[in-house]
């Protein structure tokens, strides 16, 4: 009987799921799925690692508190993949504060721990942590994984994981840690395979999807990034504001009179490309709109992206590669023809024919940066980091 994993991949817009067999020397998708908790009914799909039907269920609002659907998740498993003996659920845990570099078995003082950083991820660490009790509850003895959108950052060095504020904060861990690892640490794995030249030049990679941050990356690590303590710093994303004069909160605290609550919520869940636009967080409603407040929007997104990639090049002392992922990053080529443009005194070319055919290197022959698109792929990160664990372990070989 094969061995399984199952990943659940909760982001700020989506939870995806990933069925993996775990047997050879990569872990292979045996089925994919979502969990989506925004519609009347939430529902639960599962599809074949090429995209075909394979479930569907649906719950009534009310009786999906979260464990229902996680519930649904093992229960479809089980029954159709049965042949397989899932041996861990591996989640992704968006902060994992200054204690963990790496993937963790989620034990109730691990758990205590990541509940704590909740601060410093309002927006996500409920929503990943979300599964660990219903899980627990349905099946106590499934080991659980935790692995870090922070961890591929953990090498971060100063000055580049500095704040300029007084000593004694910084050695209460408030530093930059940055996020998107997950998805960061899959880009570098796969560039080693389709461009291992570039693998001790100077690299960016743009992980621009409802979150959305840049990681400076040499010799395959994280040497700069733009999320700091919180992942809403940096650019402009959703619903988030990204970089803000910190003048600006200021005012809101003392002289709109906001609480701390008011203030989350605002820089949260109404800023960004929401809240410029006044309609949507969702890039393809915005791309589709003739409101001049919607152009307005993307507009600022896109400044602010060539903006801070600049600021990532500065870090590397030069740009030699540039990898466009995430759900705008791998989708949105009018996106990247701007980000490109704006970029062009650095030597980025892009070949708009190679992009319009969905290449995965979109650079111009003469462009002094070579370019890509890489769908990013949470999911197998967390998949390999359990296989590890679990090989640790001696629970599986
Ligand atoms: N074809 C597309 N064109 C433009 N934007 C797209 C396209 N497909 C997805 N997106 C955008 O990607 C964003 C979601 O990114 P994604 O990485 O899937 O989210 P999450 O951070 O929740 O994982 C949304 O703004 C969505 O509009
Ligand atoms: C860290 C982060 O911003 O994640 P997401 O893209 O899922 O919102
Ligand atoms: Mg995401």
């Amino acid at each position: 009987m094969a061995d399984a994993v199952l990943v659940l991949n909760a982001g700020s817009s989506s939870i995806k799921f990933g069925l993996f067999e775990i047997s050879g020397t990569e872990p292979a998708l045996l089925c994919k799925g979502l969990l989506d908790e925004h519609e009347a009914k939430p529902r639960l799909v599962a599809k074949t690692p090429s995209g075909e039907a394979l479930f569907e269920t649906q719950r009534q609002a009310s009786d999906a508190d979260g464990g229902h659907l996680f519930a649904d998740v093992l229960a479809f498993v089980e029954d159709r993949f049965g042949d397989h003996r899932l041996r861990a659920v591996g989640h992704r845990i968006v902060h994992g504060g200054p204690e963990y570099s790496g993937p963790v078995e989620l034990t109730d003082e691990v758990y205590a721990k990541l509940e704590a950083l909740t601060p410093l991820a309002p927006l996500h660490q409920p929503r990943c942590l979300a599964p660990v009790h219903p899980v627990r509850m349905i099946r106590p003895a499934l080991t659980q994984i935790a692995c870090f959108d922070t961890a591929f950052h953990h090498g971060m060095t100063p000055p580049m994981n500095r704040f300029a504020i007084p000593k004694r904060y910084e050695v209460q861990g408030l530093r930059r840690y940055g996020f998107h690892g997950l998805s960061f640490e899959y880009i570098a794995g796969r560039l080693a395979e389709i461009a291992p030249q570039l693998a001790t030049k100077r690299v960016v990679i743009a992980h621009l999807g409802n979150g959305a941050s840049l990681c400076a990356m040499r010799e395959g690590r994280s040497v700069d990034t733009t999320m700091g303590l919180t992942p809403l710093d940096g650019l402009v994303m959703g619903t988030r504001c990204g970089a803000i004069d910190p003048g600006v909160l200021l005012y809101f605290l003392q002289h709109e009179k906001m609480t701390s609550e008011d203030l989350q919520h605002l820089l949260y869940h109404e800023s960004g490309l929401l809240g410029v636009s006044g309609l949507s967080a969702d890039m393809r409603t915005l791309l589709a709109s003739s409101e001049a407040s919607a152009h307005e929007a993307v507009h600022l997104f896109v400044f602010r992206a060539a903006q801070e990639i600049a600021v990532m090049a500065n870090t590397l002392g030069g740009l030699d590669g540039l990898v466009f992922t995430g759900g705008i990053g791998e989708h949105a080529k009018e996106i990247r023809s701007a980000i490109g443009e704006r970029l062009a005194w650095l030597g980025v070319r892009i070949d708009a024919a190679a992009d319009e055919k969905g290449r995965e290197r979109i650079n111009a022959e003469d462009s002094a940066v070579d370019l890509f698109v890489i769908p990013t792929n949470e999911e197998l990160t967390i998949a390999r980091h359990c296989v590890a664990v679990l090989q640790a372990a001696g629970t599986v070989s």
